[in-house]
């Protein structure tokens, strides 16, 4: 089954570089490992200045999705665009310029335990614009500051709560002003007052840095606190796409499950 009920870009197309409406679309994209089909012809529009939440059971195909978006994953058929560019089948030196611009937020945040929180948030800023330390350092304490976390530089990773980690890891995807925050299950496994904490850290980094946002999920409560729009991937298709608004009137069976807090 599928629903699909266009937005109004007009309304949230605020932050605009360039002319395009979207940052990315997807036409009709495939994907299968092996005999497994992942996607199976997923169209949809991230448009600029929003936050989109990306709902789905597990294995639908969230993560898939935006590991296509950045070129971590190559689609099999079907197309990728970037501000109506074509970026399908691009070459790995090719996404750079983007990825510029998209920062990802993995599950698990992804922070090296070798480092301290200084060194794995200097990591990006050294590694890709070689910027000297002195330069550094005060970026490192504004990012830390903007996910309202300040004086841990020295600690590593091992020391901290979970969602102190997934709070430098949102202070790391942030730091060199990123555009897009695409972020994979940013509250899995947290407890409800962590859950909403990030939520609000997540609808802040909009309102405050104009950042739009894709946020793969299953938590309602994320979906509830920080979505414009929805999109519902169920069987490699997509079968929702809209406001919560639209999705409160959907008829399909599992989005109303998942809505009314039957499943997650
Ligand atoms: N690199 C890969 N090689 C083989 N199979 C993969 C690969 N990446 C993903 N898959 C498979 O694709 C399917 C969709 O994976 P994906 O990670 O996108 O699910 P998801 O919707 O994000 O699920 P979850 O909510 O559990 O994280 C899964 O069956 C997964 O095993």
């Amino acid at each position: 089954m599928r629903e699909a009920n266009p937005p109004n870009p007009s309304a949230i197309d605020e932050t605009g570089s360039g002319t395009a409406k979207c940052y990315f679309q997807m036409r009709e994209v495939t994907k299968s490992f092996g005999s497994k089909q992942v996607l199976n012809g997923v169209s949809l529009d991230i448009f600029k200045g929003e936050t989109l939440v990306i709902l789905g059971g597990s294995g639908s195909g969230k993560s898939v999705t935006l590991k296509i978006l950045v070129g971590l994953l190559e689609a099999d058929g079907g197309q990728v665009l970037f501000e109506d560019r074509d970026i399908t089948h691009l070459r790995e030196k090719e996404y750079y310029p983007i990825r510029k611009r998209v920062s990802y937020l993995f599950q698990g945040g992804a922070l090296f335990d070798s480092m301290n929180i200084y060194q794995n948030l200097a990591y990006p800023l050294e590694e890709h614009r070689r910027l000297a330390p002195r330069e550094i350092l005060p970026m490192v304490r504004e990012s830390l500051k903007m996910v309202e976390l300040e004086n841990i530089e020295h600690l590593y990773p091992s020391d901290l709560s979970g969602g102190m980690m997934k709070r430098v890891a949102l202070a790391r995807a942030i730091i060199d002003k990123p555009e897009i925050v695409l972020y994979d299950e940013p509250t899995t496994g947290l407890d409800p007052l962590t859950t909403r904490a990030i939520n609000q850290l997540i609808r802040k980094l909009q309102r405050e840095l104009s950042i739009t946002s894709v946020v793969v999920t299953h938590d309602m409560s994320t979906t509830f606190h920080v979505a414009d729009r929805l999109c519902f991937l169920d069987k490699g298709e997509l079968a929702f796409s809209g406001t919560l608004d639209e999705a409160s009137r959907t008829t399909h069976p599992v989005l109303r499950a998942y809505l009314s807090g039957g499943q997650s």
